[in-house]
């Protein structure tokens, strides 16, 4: 995809836009849908802000069915090669995509454990980060209470979209 600016975006009808942005939040093209009916955008940031507002907006159940519609980590769906393209990219860039099977067990005993205590699964911006840090991250956020827990999630849910929108607009991540 070629980068491109807020005027080319604000020109886009509803399905260009949803084809465009439909996974900027993973698997829920339903916020790039409602995001396009409070166009016009004056930059990335504004557009960005609109996709955050509908996440901060939603009921608790709402908020936990985004991090449900979320693949684990170095799980099932990376083995069977079914991720989404930006899942593959941002997992192949934190080395999960060549792990060996002890350290891949390792990551799904703890996957499963945060999801029995949360019922949603773990959820990390990957991109920028390494196997080491994403398991250490997984057993220290596994002992959080619940409420922190989930902010903490949609914490990252908002990382992930942010460098996904970053990526399509060709912005570099520390300009925005
Ligand atoms: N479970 C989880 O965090 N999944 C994701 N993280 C990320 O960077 N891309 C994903 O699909």
């Amino acid at each position: 995809m070629q980068a491109m600016d807020i005027e080319k975006v604000n020109s886009m009808d509803f399905g260009e836009f949803v084809d465009v942005f439909g996974n900027v939040i993973e698997r829920c093209p339903l916020i790039a849908a409602a995001v396009w009916s409070q166009r016009p955008f004056s930059n990335l940031e504004d557009l960005e802000k609109h996709f955050f507002a509908f996440i901060d907006a939603l009921p608790q159940s709402g908020q936990e069915g985004i991090l449900r519609c979320h693949p684990d980590l170095a799980g099932r769906e990376l083995q069977r090669g079914t991720l989404t393209a930006e899942s593959q990219r941002e997992q192949r860039s934190a080395g999960l995509t060549s792990l060996g099977a002890d350290e891949r067990l390792r990551l799904a005993e703890l996957n499963a454990q945060y999801r029995a205590r949360f019922g949603f699964p773990f959820v990390l911006a990957a991109l920028l980060s390494d196997p080491a840090a994403v398991r250490r991250e997984l057993a220290r956020r596994l002992h959080r209470p619940p409420a922190q827990e989930l902010r903490t999630a949609l914490g990252e849910v908002k990382k992930i979209g942010h460098l996904r929108l970053a990526d399509l607009l060709g912005a570099h991540s520390a300009g925005l």
